[in-house]
């Protein structure tokens, strides 16, 4: 048997860090709105204890990547013994706060419960996806949500299905990085859902920025077209938009600058509808 789901990216439409707590880790308030583009993981039952990961992914290690601990967490967790063989379709760039490992670790963990019939709540997938991130409870449940805590108080939430243009300028941003910059600014005011949802900045924005001037050029660029911003800790920047007509033209746009310019030649960038409920949660139900 084998299964064959998508790993939706996200995007942050706001991000606030309220506070820090005495381990290091931050408060934040974020609304996340999940996206019809992603990767594409297809998962195989295997005789024996076999787990395997193919294609490998550059520079990272095949027991750090996040699929590999998803399945061996699963595994640990309930004790199965069952294999599986599973391969990756990438088409997010990594480290560009779309949250494209969790989402990754989310759809292996559906994935192999449905495959190994292990019958978990999401609930319970939930819990054991945040001690592999914490992007990956959102996706685990599958909805739009306003996050609260460390990331992992979800309320489901509905918001208009938009097109986004996406852009990834080229680095690579390290969120534990991000984390740890001391002129990070940390002590927004905590605010109600609906007020947070009228203040659509992400505090990361300006030490982001500072540090990588090709995501400060993209973004300044970006903004000539709308209200672009940048998604979690970077490195990609996105723009709401009216219509694919426009997307497209922006797609166009990114063609010529990357083509005419040097220092843009990294770009990357795709068009994505916002969504409500998460592609994989579709595709899980039409599995039965
Ligand atoms: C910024 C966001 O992308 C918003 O969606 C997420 O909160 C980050 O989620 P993630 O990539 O799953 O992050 P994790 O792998 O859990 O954490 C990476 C590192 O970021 C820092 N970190 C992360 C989340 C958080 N609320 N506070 C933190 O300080 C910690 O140093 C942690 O070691
Ligand atoms: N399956 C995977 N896909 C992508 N990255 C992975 C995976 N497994 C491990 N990683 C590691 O996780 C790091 C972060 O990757 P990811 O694509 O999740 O970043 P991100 O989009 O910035 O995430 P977030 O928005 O959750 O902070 C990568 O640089 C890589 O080292």
């Amino acid at each position: 048997m084998s299964l064959t789901l998508p790993a939706p990216a996200k995007l942050n439409l706001m991000l606030h860090i309220t506070g820090r707590r005495d381990d290091g880790y931050h408060l934040l308030q974020t609304v996340f709105q999940l996206l019809d583009y992603g990767d594409t993981l297809t998962f195989e039952a295997a005789s024996g204890f076999e787990l395997t990961l193919t294609p490998a992914l550059e520079g990272v290690a095949e027991h750090d990547n996040l699929i590999i601990r998803a399945a061996e967490l699963l595994r640990r967790h309930t004790g199965c013994a069952q294999g599986a063989r599973i391969s990756l379709e990438k088409r997010l760039p990594m480290g560009g706060g779309i949250g494209g490992g969790s989402s990754n670790a989310a759809t292996t963990l559906l994935g192999l419960n449905a495959l190994w019939q292990l019958d978990l709540s999401l609930e319970t997938l939930a819990e054991l996806g945040a001690t592999l991130g914490a992007d990956v409870p959102v996706f685990v449940r599958g909805r739009s949500a306003f996050a609260e805590g460390v990331g992992e108080r979800l309320t489901a939430i509905d918001l208009p299905e938009v097109p986004y243009i996406v852009l990834h300028p080229g680095p690579q941003v390290s969120t534990k990085t991000v984390f740890g910059a001391p002129d990070l600014p940390r002590t927004t005011p905590m605010l109600s859902m609906d007020e947070a949802l009228l203040r659509p900045d992400n505090d990361c924005e300006a030490i982001v920025c500072a540090h990588y001037p090709a995501i400060d050029d993209a973004l300044a660029w970006l903004s000539t077209f709308g209200p672009a911003r940048l998604t979690g800790t970077g490195g990609c920047v996105f723009c709401p938009l009216t219509s694919h007509e426009e997307a497209d033209n922006i797609l166009r746009r990114i063609q010529q600058e990357r083509d005419a310019r040097s220092d843009r030649q990294q770009w990357q960038a795709f068009i994505a509808n916002g969504l409500n409920t998460s592609p994989l949660h579709i595709a899980l139900n039409k599995v039965g």
